[in-house]
């Protein structure tokens, strides 16, 4: 597979200080990928070493499938970004903003800027100077620059920063549209993790510079569901007994021979009861289950600092 973005080995070195440690990911056409880590982590290194604004000190990126600097650089034409944050010209308009950014971009075609202005929510700041926009509004804008020049990937840092609610929906809801209808694919990084987790297909958690995991939603969700953990001697006979006295068919065989049940959580007591009435040993039985929070936590190994992950 051509990846849109893979890096291997992928390190920056600030001095001494190792601000990205030997990064190697790939991301897939057609998915958004949610970049996760407390502040200091490495997000905005990776991101701005994806982009160009920075250089590796070690390892190598690959954009649709070519590496090499001279490639490289073709192939950022086909990336949009907004890094830290937007690059904005307050004395102007969303529309003259749009216009400068094009033609520093070098795309001589007049650009749809109204479309631009349209897919973004912003068709309505007519005159409005940029400097007394909204930060919603400014955030808009910044995606609607990144997104000048027709991009396949978008790279987006904490674009929901600061955002009210109804705003944090607003850029949820473009985003999701340009990943289905538009087909871009998105890498964006932010600490609002319920927003994330209505967002993205996929995360990437770094820590301390290193990736320490990427799962996609369905493994999440397999992590984080609660459930009732059931270890007994007779595992063959387990399935039959949910299946036929607890008359549910919503659980999991996992290879340790347990099962995972999703159903039943309220009634706890009735399931013990039927495992013995119908003569299985049970050896292990509790309630498993994570929060989204807690599990991140649980995987960057906790401790101070983990207001950085919004409830
Ligand atoms: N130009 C630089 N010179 C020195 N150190 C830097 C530089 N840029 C980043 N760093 C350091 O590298 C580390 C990673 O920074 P980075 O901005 O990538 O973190 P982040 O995960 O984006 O954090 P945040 O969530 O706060 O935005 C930090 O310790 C930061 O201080």
């Amino acid at each position: 597979m051509n990846y849109v973005l893979e890096t291997e080995n992928l390190t920056k070195d600030f001095g001494s200080f190792r601000a990205l440690d030997r990064v190697s990911v790939k991301l897939e056409p057609g998915k958004i990928y949610g970049l996760i880590g407390r502040n200091g982590a490495g997000k905005t290194t990776l991101m701005r070493l994806a982009t160009g604004l920075s250089f590796p000190s070690e390892g190598s990126i690959s954009l649709f499938g070519r590496g090499g600097e001279k490639a490289l650089q073709e192939e950022r034409k086909r990336i949009g970004c907004m890094i830290e944050y937007p690059g904005i010209i307050g004395n102007m308009n969303a529309k003259e903003n749009l216009r400068v950014r094009r033609v520093l971009k070098g795309i001589p075609n007049e650009e749809n800027e109204d479309e631009l202005l349209k897919l973004v929510g912003l068709s309505k700041a007519g005159k409005k100077k940029a400097k007394d926009f909204s930060l919603g509004m400014k955030q808009r804008l910044g995606i609607a620059d990144a997104l000048i020049g027709s991009p396949e990937l978008l790279i987006l840092d904490e674009p929901v920063n600061g955002l009210d609610p109804l705003g944090v929906v607003e850029i949820r809801r473009l985003l999701i549209k340009l990943c289905r209808e538009n087909h871009i694919t998105i890498l964006i990084s932010s600490h609002n993790l319920p927003e994330l987790y209505q967002t993205v297909t996929d995360y990437i958690i770094i820590h301390e510079g290193k990736v320490v995991k990427t799962l996609n939603q369905e493994e999440l969700d397999e992590k984080c569901k609660r459930h009732i953990r059931i270890r007994c001697a007779e595992t063959s006979r387990l399935a039959a007994v949910l299946e036929e006295s607890l008359h549910t068919s919503n659980y999991k065989v996992m290879p340790d021979g347990s099962a995972k049940l999703y159903d039943c959580l309220e009634r706890q007591e009735q399931v013990v009861e039927t495992l013995y009435q119908n003569g299985l040993t049970v050896k292990g039985f509790s309630v498993e289950g994570d929060s989204l929070e807690n599990y991140f936590i649980s995987v960057i190994g906790g401790g101070q600092n983990d207001e950085c992950f919004k409830g």
